[in-house]
């Protein structure tokens, strides 16, 4: 039979949980706390099992704990408030089949609990075993990022191939980081390299190391990247950069674990797991002939894309707070807080440098802004003049910012009396419709006086 055990303390929870799973085909149980279940597994098993993380006595983490070495094969799927990675690595780690963010959409419930009934009843669960975890601080609860915190988790006890795809400042070194940190790697070294970063000569010996003698400067023998990488976790940004030959290279040591320091005769072997992460795309970069298409599979054994911050307003507020309170603390004064009409005028930049801009922003308002509470005059020019329609009309606003955007980012000079031109021509028309061609009226209502009004009405051409 299709039984879900649902477990949590919040009773409206279980109650829309319970109606929405029965209505998907499923006879449904419903416990208010760990200690219950716990008791009821003696007698029976469901095929599912989905549990709240926070409850008085015996919590959600507990409880999957037990389960897993009493009922290994029971999946379990764990709700949580706390969209964090530490809950989702955590919940992983202690075997939970999947990991769901609360709030979240009952049809997604009900859809993960129709997957969890699947793989049971097909196979059997592999149990993992929990290992220390590591924190490092990745905030994030947009759907996008939940992605990339639930891929951490899943590949914890991995040592895969991972290809993270991402805008400039969007947080690829701190993913591959958490990758590293959170695999069986964690006690072995992290290096991450940028490869857009290193003169295109230097590349290979910075990777492979060299022998002494092997070109002019070398003067002693030096172990590249890969042998200090050894058991450890390579990062290379910005793998599009690579050159051709650096890539036929790394492909090999890939295939098989070994490749010689330049100048060197003698192979080194080393075990590396390696984290890739480009901006660019790199399918056509291998239609463009520039991206080796052999090494490019090799690497996007799993894909992770990090969406652009202005793809994910939802996480600012927590981000700037991140910021704001880091680096109150390495300056050694109070955190500035942030208005909402300030976090709103920071939801509706387009932050071009994505999460590394708005670090630096906050880095700006905690040694700049005047006061303890940031007003979204104070905020820095680009960003306050966003803030600017957060009163009424913002949409229009919102559609100038992005015409503006695309004036500037296009290269265009000069731009005002185009702007200029295009406002006040729709502000003289629009007056004089609403004031059925009546100019004195017009002028009253723009503000204007009359003679005003009149030039302008020559200067842009306009037939009253
Ligand atoms: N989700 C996040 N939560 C907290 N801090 C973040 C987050 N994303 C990025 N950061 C911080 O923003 C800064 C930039 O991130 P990171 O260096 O990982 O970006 P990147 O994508 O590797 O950038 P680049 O490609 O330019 O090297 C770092 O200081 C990082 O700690």
């Amino acid at each position: 039979m299709k039984t879900v055990w649902l477990v949590d303390d919040d009773a409206s929870i279980r109650f829309v949980l319970d109606k929405a799973l029965s209505r998907a085909g499923f006879t449904t149980e419903c416990f208010s706390n760990g200690q219950d279940v716990l008791t009821a597994l003696s007698y029976s098993q469901p095929a599912v099992l989905i549990s709240d993380v926070r409850m008085p006595g015996l919590d959600g983490m507990a409880l999957l704990e037990e389960i897993s070495l009493s009922h290994p094969n029971l999946p379990v799927i764990i709700m949580t408030a706390h969209s964090d990675l530490d809950s989702a690595v955590n919940a992983f780690q202690k075997g939970a089949f999947e990991y769901l963010a609360k709030p979240f959409d009952l049809n997604e419930a009900a859809d993960l609990v129709e997957r969890a009934y699947q793989a049971n009843s097909q196979a059997k669960k592999t149990k993992r075993t929990p290992t220390e975890k590591d924190s490092p601080d990745i905030i994030g609860e947009a759907p996008a990022m939940q992605e990339v915190f639930r891929a951490i988790g899943k590949l914890s006890m991995s040592s895969m191939s991972v290809l993270i795809n991402g805008e400039s400042g969007t947080g690829k070194e701190l993913v591959a980081g958490a990758l590293h940190n959170h695999s069986p790697r964690k006690d072995n070294t992290f290096i991450a390299l940028n490869m857009a970063a290193i003169p295109k000569d230097l590349v290979e010996s910075e990777l492979f190391g060299h022998e002494k003698g092997a070109f002019t400067g070398a003067d002693s023998m030096r172990r590249g990247r890969f042998e200090q990488a050894n058991k450890g976790t390579l990062f290379l940004d910005e793998i599009g950069d690579m050159p051709l030959d650096v890539q036929t290279r790394l492909l090999r040591v890939l295939a098989d674990g070994e490749f010689y320091r330049v100048g060197g005769h003698q192979s080194v072997s080393v075990d590396v797991r390696i984290i890739a992460a480009t901006h660019q795309n790199l399918e056509e970069l291998v239609k463009q002939g520039q991206f080796r298409e052999d090494l490019f599979h090799r690497l996007n054994v799993v894909r992770l894309r990090l969406p652009a911050l202005k793809e994910r307003p939802e996480d600012i507020e927590a981000l700037a707070h991140h910021f704001l309170s880091a680096s109150a603390e390495e300056l050694q004064v109070e955190t500035k807080t942030l208005t909402a009409d300030s976090i709103k005028a920071m939801q509706l930049y387009h932050w071009p440098g994505n999460v590394r801009q708005l670090q630096n922003t906050c880095r700006w308002l905690t040694v700049m802004a005047p006061s303890q509470t940031v007003n979204p005059q104070e905020l820095p020019d680009e960003l306050s003049h966003t803030s600017a329609h957060s009163e009424s009309g913002g949409d229009w606003l919102d559609a100038f910012q992005s015409w503006l955007n695309q004036e500037l980012t296009q290269g265009k000079e000069n731009i005002w009396p185009n702007v200029q031109a295009q406002l006040e021509t729709r502000l003289i028309k629009t007056a004089l419709a609403v004031c059925n061609g009546h100019k004195q009226d017009a002028a009253l209502k723009i503000g204007w006086g009359r003679n005003t009004l009149t030039r302008k009405l020559k200067e842009r051409n306009i037939q009253d």
